[in-house]
Formats: structure tokens, C-alpha cells, sequence
């Protein structure tokens, strides 16, 4: 599908791959914006060597985790203008190489920028033109900064960032802490303890952060402590939804099966534990959900778990 506005002044070809909540919702930015956007799924009429044909500016990818690997591999195959620039706005990691997405999509084009988009957009709300704000990070500025143009408007504010794997982490691990705030809100465990749980998420993005490479202030921005909010205190997010609808009892099966679209942190969790045991770090919080997810334990031994750990000060020394 491709949408075409007045013509502006450095007017962009914009394609994004994914056609979910999130695709459409970017795809919607970039359009109000002026520029041509074209919107491609692995449902489409049209192929994706189609879609890519005439020199398109950024590809944008929206997909879920689980797609990144076999979509990446068919852009790949398709004829590429050395200048197009990669943004991905996947929220997961690969379960078999633990990557994060940018680092799949760099890894299949080592000489492309590769941008990361991410922050506190549950897309429903951008759908109803409500402000938010996000970053998009690169080691390229240039790159990130032709991205920040193209999505910029009067409601979406978009910041830059030198930190893609930051910017990309907080966005993933916060999906996983969101479902433990469902759980928190699910078993009406009371302000307190939901203030505790997410300070402490905080603490275990930014300790999975710093041995994963990244800035430890990235995750007190946007994309960590501000979409970490945004998904641990709304209904709309589908993470939050799981650990929700886990606290009432029901199976997660159940729970996907009915789930309107993709919730990462499931998946997000069990390559966090993978992560975890490889590079020995502390992610208690993580274990629980994994835990839970696994009907290992139910939501208040999981609670009673995290609540009589060993004692210690706030920090490490
Ligand atoms: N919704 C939101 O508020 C936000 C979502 N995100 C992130 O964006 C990503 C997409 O989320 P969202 O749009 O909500 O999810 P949806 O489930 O609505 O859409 C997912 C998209 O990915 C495609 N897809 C899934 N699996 C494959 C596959 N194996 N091969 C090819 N394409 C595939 C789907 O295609 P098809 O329709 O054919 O199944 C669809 O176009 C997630 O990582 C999410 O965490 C980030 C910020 C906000
Ligand atoms: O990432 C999101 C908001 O920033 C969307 O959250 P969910 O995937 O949990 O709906």
C-alpha cells in the first residue's frame, strides 16, 4: 500500500515492513509528515522487491521478534540502494542468537546505518493523535538525525541518541517488567509495592544494560525509566495484560490466544534467563516472570520470592 501527501521540502520514501499496531502507527507519522510511505507485510499484493524498487530513503521495520531474522534475510535478497538507511522499532530478542534487533538487521547489512526507534508509544494513543515523545539512536548521526526529521511533529517528539543498544534494551526488558506490574496490579498488591517493583526493574535494566555495552543514563531517559512507566501502569499494554490476566488465574496460552497482538515479553524473558546464566547477572526480578510463565510458581509464591531474598543495601559498593 503506498500513501502520498502534498509535497514537502526533503521529502523522504519511507517503506515500513510490518503491518501491525505499531507499522501502521509509524507509517500514519511519517505520512502526516509528507512523506511517501509505503507499507508492506508478508500479506501483501504486492512483493517486497516491488515495494523497495525506486531508490526508497529508510526501511522501517515493525515486526515481531520472532519474524526479524527471515525478514531481514528476504530484504537481503532484494536490489538495495547502498544509501537506505535501516530503523528498527522491534521491542525483543532473538531466541537463538540472543541479538538484539538492530544487531540482526546490522549484521545482515554491515555497511547500511541501522537506527533504533524506541520509547514510552503504546500506539493506541498515538493512533488518537495523543503527544508522546521517543528517541531513535545510532552510532551514525547523521542517520539518526534523518530519521528525527522524518517523524518529528507538533505531536511526536522525537530526541537522538549515541546509544542504539541503550535505547533498544530498555525498550525490550522493559516488556518483561510490565508483566510483573500486571501481576502487581493484577493481585492488588497496593501503591507501595508497585513503586518498589518498578524502582527495582530500573536497577535490573540498567545492571543488564552495563554488561550488554550500554550507557547507564540511557536507561534513566526515554526509552528505559519512561516507556518502563508507560507500560507498567497501562491497560494497553499487552505485556502488562499477560501478567494481569496471569494474577486472575488464567493460563498463558489462554491468555496469547485471545491477546490482541504481540507480547515480546514472554519471549523476552526466557532469552533474558539464557542471557543471565551466560554472563552470570542478577536479574531476580526476570526469574520470577520466567518462572511464572513456566507455571513454576504462582503469582504470590513468585511475590513471596522477590519479598524474602537476602537482605542487602539498595546498591552495590
Ligand atoms: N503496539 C505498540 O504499542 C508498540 C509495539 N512495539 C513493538 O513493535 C513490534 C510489533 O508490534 P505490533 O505492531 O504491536 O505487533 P502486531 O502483532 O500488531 O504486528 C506484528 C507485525 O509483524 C508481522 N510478523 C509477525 N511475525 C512475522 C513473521 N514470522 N514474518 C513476517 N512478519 C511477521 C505481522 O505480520 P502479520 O500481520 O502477517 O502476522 C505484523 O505485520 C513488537 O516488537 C512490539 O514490541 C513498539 C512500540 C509500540
Ligand atoms: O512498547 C510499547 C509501548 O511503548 C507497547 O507495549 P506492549 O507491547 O506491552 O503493548
Amino acid at each position: 500500500m503506498t500513501y502520498r501527501k502534498s509535497k514537502i521540502e526533503n521529502r523522504k520514501t519511507v517503506v515500513i515492513l510490518g503491518a501491525g499496531a505499531w507499522g501502521t502507527a509509524l507509517a500514519n507519522l511519517a505520512w502526516v509528515n509528507g512523506h511517501e510511505v509505503r507499507l508492506w507485510s508478508r500479506n501483501s499484493s504486492q512483493t517486497l522487491a516491488a515495494v523497495l524498487q525506486d531508490a526508497a530513503d529508510i526501511v522501517l521495520s515493525a515486526i515481531s521478534m520472532k519474524g526479524v531474522r527471515d525478514v531481514a534475510l528476504l530484504v537481503k535478497s532484494c536490489p538495495l540502494s547502498p544509501e537506505i538507511i535501516f530503523v528498527t522499532a522491534t521491542k525483543g530478542l532473538d531466541p537463538q542468537t540472543t541479538y538484539t534487533p538492530s544487531q540482526t538487521w546490522q549484521t545482515e547489512f554491515p555497511h547500511h546505518s541501522v537506527v533504533v526507534l524506541s520509547g514510552p508509544n503504546l500506539s493506541q494513543e498515538i493512533e488518537q493523535e495523543l503527544p508522546a515523545a521517543c528517541v531513535v539512536a545510532s552510532k551514525n548521526f547523521a542517520a539518526a538525525h534523518q530519521v528525527q526529521l522524518v517523524f518529528s511533529s507538533s505531536r511526536f517528539r522525537v530526541y537522538t541518541s549515541p546509544d542504539p543498544i541503550g535505547v533498544e534494551l530498555g525498550g525490550t526488558v522493559k516488556n518483561v517488567m510490565a508483566i510483573a506490574a500486571g501481576v502487581c496490579d493484577g493481585l492488588h498488591l497496593g501503591t507501595n509495592a508497585k513503586a518498589a517493583l518498578v524502582t527495582r526493574a530500573l536497577t535490573e535494566m540498567v545492571r543488564i544494560g552495563q554488561v550488554l555495552g550500554s550507557k547507564t543514563e540511557t536507561f534513566y531517559g526515554l526509552s528505559g525509566l519512561g516507556d518502563l512507566l508507560a507500560t507498567c501502569n497501562s491497560p494497553l499494554s499487552r505485556n502488562y495484560q499477560v501478567g494481569y490476566q496471569l494474577a486472575s488465574g488464567k493460563r498463558l496460552t489462554e491468555i496469547l490466544n485471545t491477546l490482541p497482538g504481540t507480547a515480546e515479553g514472554v519471549n523476552t524473558c526466557r532469552v533474558l534467563m539464557q542471557i543471565s546464566q551466560q554472563q552470570n547477572i542478577t536479574i531476580p526480578i526476570t526469574e520470577q516472570v520466567y518462572r511464572l510463565l513456566e507455571s513454576e510458581v504462582t503469582p504470590q509464591q513468585a511475590l513471596d520470592e522477590l519479598m524474602l531474598r537476602d537482605m542487602k543495601p539498595e546498591y552495590n559498593q
